[in-house]
């Protein structure tokens, strides 16, 4: 992290105070950017510009170069990609390496020839090795082989901080990069093959319970490890680097608590209320065994998660029974 001290002099850009900043938040109609608008709305910022997938699609080039030119945001934070979890990563290797890379491509280098004053770009924890040290700390980047299931998602997200560490270095453009762990909550995907684990069983589960069927199918063998984090402290977290980070070095942002599959099922199964019983599906990959992240630099420079698991777990089960489920 001594690089950060090389570009002491990119920090000067503190965010907070400028409520009426044109701030560009891209994909905030998914899980993580729609968590940020309501943290950022919460906060009195009153110039937020925002653009559905319809009204921009971001993989095209000389669309966001105009759009750009004519907004000219002075704060992006990019939450749009393509995102999915381990069977969509798996069976769409060439939509997850491609549009990740056309959209945070198009997206950082427009930001930063259209005068944008800092971008924060979000990655994933699976741009670490598979077998790397746990926890995992952010300099195990690019020290061993990627998990298979993701590697193309990864590939991408690696070149997104890379991408951001070139123009901080070329440009002294205050371009920050923050790697999130397995996150969930409101406006999560619920589909029921291309989703993540914790909105996949949470509607399943919830399909049971309805259905009064006597057993629900998990994927894999329930020993691997993940660590979740709800998307409002990971929100919380983004305004949080936006405000106090400028450095070289993308930054982890985990909740520091793991648990196995098995368990995450356990306690889904408990909060939905399905009485009836888990059956494994071992045809099924169980991906990386264990990622969870050392998220200490982020808590020295003060920043700490609040929401339970199990608390958030009944909050995105609310949310979901109120707004999916209709
Ligand atoms: N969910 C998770 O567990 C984790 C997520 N992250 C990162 O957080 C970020 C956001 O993820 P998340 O909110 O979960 O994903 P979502 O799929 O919920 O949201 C992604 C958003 O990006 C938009 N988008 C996708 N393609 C385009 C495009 N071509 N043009 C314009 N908009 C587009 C989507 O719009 P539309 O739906 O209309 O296509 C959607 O609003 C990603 O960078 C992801 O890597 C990191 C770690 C874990
Ligand atoms: C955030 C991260 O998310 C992805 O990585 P992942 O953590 O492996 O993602 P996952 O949530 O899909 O699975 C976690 C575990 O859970 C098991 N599992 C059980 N039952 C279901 C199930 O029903 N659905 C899913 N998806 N998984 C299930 C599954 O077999 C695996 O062992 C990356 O591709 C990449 O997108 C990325 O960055």
């Amino acid at each position: 992290m001594g690089s950060q001290d090389n570009n002491a002099a990119l920090s000067s850009n503190s965010f907070l105070p400028y409520k009426s900043a044109k701030v560009f938040v891209a994909g905030h109609r998914g899980l993580v950017g729609a968590a940020i608008v309501r943290k950022l709305t919460q906060l009195g910022f009153t110039n937020l510009v925002l653009r559905s997938h319809a009204e921009l699609d971001l993989t095209r080039q000389s669309d966001v170069e105009a759009f750009f030119v004519f907004e000219k945001p002075e704060f992006v934070i990019v939450a749009a990609a393509k995102v999915g979890g381990i069977h969509a990563n798996n069976t769409y290797p060439a939509d997850f390496i491609a549009i990740n890379l056309q959209i945070q491509t198009n997206v950082i280098d427009s930001a930063y020839r259209n005068g944008t004053k800092k971008l924060l770009f979000l990655g994933s924890s699976c741009i670490y090795p598979k077998f790397a040290p746990q926890p995992i700390p952010e300099d195990a980047l690019l020290t061993g082989p990627l998990e298979p299931t993701n590697e193309w998602y990864a590939i991408a997200k690696i070149a997104g901080i890379k991408m951001c560490q070139a123009y901080r270095i070329q440009y002294k453009w205050d371009a920050i990069s923050g790697m999130p762990t397995n996150l969930y909550g409101p406006y999560d995907n619920f589909h029921p093959e291309n989703s993540h684990v914790l909105p996949a069983l949470m509607r399943r589960f919830h399909e049971a319970k309805v259905k009064g069927a006597k057993e629900v199918v998990v994927w894999g063998t329930g020993s691997p490890l993940r660590e979740f984090l709800h998307v409002d402290d990971l929100a919380d977290a983004v305004v949080f680097m936006m405000e106090k980070y400028s450095g070289l070095e993308h930054l982890n942002v985990g909740s520091g608590k793991e648990v196995t599959i098995k368990e995450l099922a356990e306690l889904m199964k408990e909060v939905v209320g399905f009485e009836g019983d888990l059956v494994w599906d071992s045809t099924k990959p169980d991906g990386t065994p264990r990622k969870l992240m050392d998220s200490s630099k982020l808590a020295s420079l003060g920043w700490t998660p609040k929401v339970s698991l199990k608390d958030g777990l009944a909050d995105t089960y609310k949310w979901y029974l109120e707004n999916v489920n209709l």
